[in-house]
């Protein structure tokens, strides 16, 4: 299975004056754990990492320090994840006809769970990680006034891996392109040209690390697994 990691972020959420997959999470960069778990999982045998030209000597260190036993291929990120994972797509080897996305930031998934994506991606042409939301969602207008309180039986976190049938994926990214749209997930795409989109059970670990506390946060999670 192929896996594109989209890197090329800059954290603006951390308030970091680098790419926050480069700030440390106990002894390692934060990167170096989701290409850990990469590497232990038993489906993916190709990696794509999306980075800005700017880190590829820390990345490069990173993976010389790692010494993984799968092949890894730079691919320059764009201004955008949407840009990023577009040109991803576009760095696949020929052939390549399924992958999974997972985000670089989201450096808690387990190998098990891309594993589990990897497997479900032979019975479905889209799919996503996500988990049932725990919190009552409001939906409020501009002036901050609750409108609407949906259904929470309905509502799902999305998270990575997301996984696709490349070709259907790469037909949504171009259209999109084509008519502006702008999302923050691959699933999006595939939702807004009516093609299906099945959910994973994801992990509850498995959060983003976008801001200080997500750092705190998954340092204590570590900790825990690796105690
Ligand atoms: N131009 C971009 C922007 C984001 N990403 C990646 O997409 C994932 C999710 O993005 P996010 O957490 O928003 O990362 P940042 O863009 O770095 O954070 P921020 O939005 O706070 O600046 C991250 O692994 C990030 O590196 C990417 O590949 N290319
Ligand atoms: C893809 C994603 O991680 C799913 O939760 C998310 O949409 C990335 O974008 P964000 O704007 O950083 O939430």
């Amino acid at each position: 299975m192929y896996l594109l990691i989209p890197a090329a972020g800059m954290g603006r959420r951390m308030k970091s004056d680098r790419n926050k997959l480069l700030l440390s999470l106990l002894d390692r960069p934060l990167i170096a754990w989701t290409l850990l778990a990469a590497e232990a999982s038993r489906h993916i045998d190709w990696i794509g990492l999306v980075g800005q030209p700017a880190d590829w000597e820390d990345f490069q260190q990173i993976l010389a320090g790692l010494s993984l036993s799968k092949p890894v291929a730079f691919i320059q990120g764009g201004e955008t994840r949407q840009e990023s994972v577009y040109n991803g797509l576009q760095g696949l080897p020929e052939g390549a006809d399924r992958v999974l996305i997972h985000d670089g930031a989201r450096c808690l998934a387990t190998p098990e769970l891309l594993d589990r994506c990897a497997e479900a991606l032979h019975h479905c042409p889209g799919l996503i990680a996500a988990i049932p939301v725990k919190d009552t969602i409001k939906i409020v207008n501009d002036q901050k006034i609750v409108e609407q309180t949906p259904n929470r039986n309905y509502l799902w976190a999305a998270q990575t891996p997301q996984g696709f049938e490349v070709q259907l994926l790469k037909d949504c990214h171009d259209k999109g392109r084509q008519l502006g749209w702008e999302v923050t997930d691959d699933a999006a795409l595939f939702e807004a040209c009516n093609l299906p989109v099945t959910i994973v059970e994801g992990e509850e670990t498995n959060l983003k690390v976008t801001t200080p506390v997500d750092l705190a946060i998954a340092e204590f999670i570590l900790r825990q697994r690796l105690a």
